[in-house]
């Protein structure tokens, strides 16, 4: 497990002032993180304002000292025994950086080996793993340069396991890629979590991406965790309705008028959807029980009922709204 105690990392610069003075100018980028990560799960940092994600990550991966604070891989502390640390942690940022253009894909990941120092033999048989794992068999002697994006970018994952890492850091993994490359790319990131086990941090700009990978997500807000928790325990803390839709086969005026009796008797509210056949209640409780025993006792064409979880989209826009109000 990695575990990050009370992380703090201050940026100490210099910023221009007028033509030759130079100014101290003191950033806190990260004002005391806790956090864990354990093999086989997927965390996510989302960020509101100058959060400090890719700082955090920087950290982790050992790119960059901690101001304070301590990271703990394995229950050893980073700065204990970094070139051990160095072997169980790797770093993937998103776009095209760290790789050679005008080497092939496996020459590549040959020299990212060697800067390990792993055994050429060992070497060559992880290589010819990785590249089958990311599904670059066949193109691994063309240089890099005539590669599509989303090539380039497995290539990076396959450049990120090189040192067969337990923990492996993302920054937007999928950051300019489109929609069906970055969607083959989320499956590899969940592949490696569930088949390889390897426990993965990744921040990105797509709600929907940290939603549909990550079990655990960490919301940063000037440098600070200010909510931590499941897509759904994360929605459940911030909205205080519920929302209950009910689907029938049919609607007439006479149904339509017992749903309005009805959200009257629950004090709750009705969206009417464009679809005539879907009313939604919000509510304070869920609305389901009340609503099976009045499709009973009148009879109602029921079709579907049921509670609907707010989308994590829907979650991080209310929690700015309200960290930025
Ligand atoms: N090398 C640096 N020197 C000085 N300040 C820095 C440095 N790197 C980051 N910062 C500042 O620290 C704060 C956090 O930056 P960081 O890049 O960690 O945030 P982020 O959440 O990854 O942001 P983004 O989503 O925009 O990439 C910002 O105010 C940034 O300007």
């Amino acid at each position: 497990m990695i575990e990050a105690r009370n992380l703090k990392k201050t940026y100490h610069t210099k910023v221009k002032k007028g033509l030759f003075k130079r100014e101290k100018d003191i950033v806190e980028a990260v004002k005391g993180i806790h956090l864990k990560l354990e093999k086989g799960q997927i965390i996510g940092l989302l960020g509101i304002n100058g959060a400090g994600k890719t700082t955090t990550i920087k950290m982790l991966s050992t790119l960059i000292k901690a101001t304070s604070g301590e990271i703990l891989v394995d229950g050893v502390e980073i700065n204990e025994n970094p070139l051990k640390i160095k072997q169980k942690v790797n770093m993937i940022a998103g776009g095209e950086r760290m790789i050679y253009w005008r080497l092939t894909g496996r020459e590549n990941l040959w020299y990212y080996g060697q800067l390990y120092g792993i055994p050429d033999k060992v070497l060559k048989t992880r290589i010819d793993r990785l590249l089958t794992l990311v599904g670059l068999n066949e193109k691994q002697n063309v240089p890099v340069e005539r590669y599509s994006k989303g090539m380039k970018q497995r290539l990076q994952i396959a450049r990120g396991l090189i040192n067969d890492p337990d923990y492996l850091f993302m920054d937007e993994p999928t950051l300019g890629l489109d929609a069906p490359i970055a969607r083959e790319i989320r499956t590899y990131i969940k592949k490696l979590a569930i088949e390889e086990q390897k426990g993965i941090l990744l921040t990105s700009h797509y709600i929907n991406e940290v939603e549909a990978l990550c079990d655990y997500i960490y919301i940063l807000d000037h440098g600070e965790v200010i909510l931590e928790g499941t897509a759904k325990t994360l929605s459940e803390s911030t909205f205080e309705t519920k929302i209950t839709v009910l689907e029938l086969a049919e609607m007439n005026s006479e149904i339509e008028a017992s749903m309005q009796r009805f959200a009257v008797e629950e004090n709750a509210i009705i969206h009417r959807s464009p679809d005539a056949y879907l009313i939604r209640f919000e509510s304070k409780n869920e609305l389901t029980e009340a609503l099976v025993k009045r499709i009973h006792s009148e009879n109602l064409p029921l079709s579907k009922l049921y509670v609907e979880a707010p989308k994590l989209e829907d979650t991080i826009i209310e929690i700015s709204r309200r960290v930025n109000s």
